[in-house]
């Protein structure tokens, strides 16, 4: 499934792309007026392989969830649980996540793809037009990559499928567009890692304080991403085998999903330096795949902006957020939605009858 989602993966269509710059020059308004949404339209053109492509409706929200057991290294202040019961507070509507889902009318679906502790209550029925829970967990959270390989390549590639099984079910039930979010206790410190070995920056570079670390651990944090990279070497043109060795399975499946995603010629927005160290495996995977990515916003990670200088990406937003969930990605959907709103509504100078300069 893996294989034949990269080589479904293809480049953008230049003559949509011809279309919708051609179309841009003749709507009523200064030629570059709207800045990067110009181009943005004129890239989902290309995707969509139609000028104007579709509105990117409805939107659907895909929160990966996973354990590290890079945890044990003390890299977070957070307990490992705080992931199972995160998990049940996006299930019942209460996270940051949901209220922002809400505003944007976009639907949420939690996949627990290796959460190492029971979630609460996930056995009660829950809102049949609430969050949906997707069971698939590989395994109770990855091994300490400071010590071993964090995950075998099988476990890493049952993970990307799931995430590319996921992409294939929204699209399947009507998205127009995928959001990544992530839920992980210490899931920075595999970004940071997975980010270092794709993109080259140094270990100190790719690494941030993620929920918020003291300098102590912030030190140590650096330490550890070091260490893995020393332990492992991970060659970036393996990239089943640096998300094998220092990723997570959060970042496998986003991995997936984004592929997933191009494969079908669906945007997939992306959230902060989570999603972006899962794009920088499935540029690897597939060149290409960079067609299908918006990156939502500047997460206030250091990595996140080395790893979309790497994708040759520009954020739309940047508003210092450093949440993760998906939280940044939809604020950032009704821009990616005015980009293309623009190509199917606005008038041009010959049909308005508005005089050109
Ligand atoms: C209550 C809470 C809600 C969150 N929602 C997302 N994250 C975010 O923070 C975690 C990564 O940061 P670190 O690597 O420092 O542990 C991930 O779970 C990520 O999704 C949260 C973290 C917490 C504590
Ligand atoms: O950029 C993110 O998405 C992020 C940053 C810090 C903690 N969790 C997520």
């Amino acid at each position: 499934m893996l294989e034949s989602t990269v080589a479904a993966i293809r480049p953008l269509d230049e003559a949509a792309m011809a279309a919708a710059r051609e179309l841009q020059g003749r709507l009523t308004k200064p030629a570059g007026s709207l800045g990067a949404l110009e181009p943005l339209s004129v890239r989902l053109a290309g995707l969509a392989g139609a000028c104007p492509p579709p509105l990117p409706e409805p939107a659907a929200v895909a929160i990966f969830a996973g354990d590290h057991g890079v945890h044990a290294q003390g890299v977070t202040p957070w307990p490992q649980e705080v992931t199972a019961q995160m998990i049940a507070n996006f299930l019942a509507g209460g996270a940051v996540v949901n209220a922002f889902a809400r505003q944007a009318g976009a639907s949420v679906t939690v996949v627990d793809v290796g959460v190492a502790t029971p979630i609460p209550g996930a056995d009660e029925p829950g809102d049949p037009a609430g969050p949906r829970l997707v069971a698939a967990n590989v395994r109770p959270g990855t091994r300490d990559m400071t010590v071993t390989a964090a995950l075998t390549r099988d476990e890493a590639r049952a993970a990307v499928e799931t995430g590319i099984r996921v992409a294939g079910e929204l699209i399947d039930a009507g998205a127009g567009i995928l959001l990544t979010g992530d839920m992980g206790i210490g899931n920075t410190t595999p970004s940071a890692t997975l980010i270092a070995a794709f993109s080259g920056v140094d270990a100190e570079a790719a690494t941030g304080r993620g929920t918020g670390v003291d300098d102590e651990t912030y030190a140590r944090k650096v330490a550890v991403v070091r260490a893995a990279l020393a332990r492992h070497e991970p060659d970036p043109a393996d990239p089943l085998g640096v998300l094998a060795t220092v990723g997570g399975l959060e970042h496998a499946a986003l991995t997936g999903l984004i592929l997933g995603a191009a494969a079908r010629r669906v945007p997939v927005l992306l959230d902060g330096v989570i999603a972006v160290s899962a794009a920088l495996a499935a540029a690897a995977f597939a060149p290409d795949a960079v067609g299908a990515m918006v990156a939502g916003h500047r997460s206030a990670e250091p990595g996140a902006t080395a790893a979309l200088r790497h994708l040759g990406l520009e954020p739309l937003i940047d508003l210092g957020l450093r949440l993760g969930e998906g939280t940044g990605a939809l604020l950032a959907l009704p821009v990616v939605t005015g980009a293309v709103r623009v190509l199917h509504e606005v008038a041009t100078f010959d049909s308005a009858g508005v005089a050109e300069k």
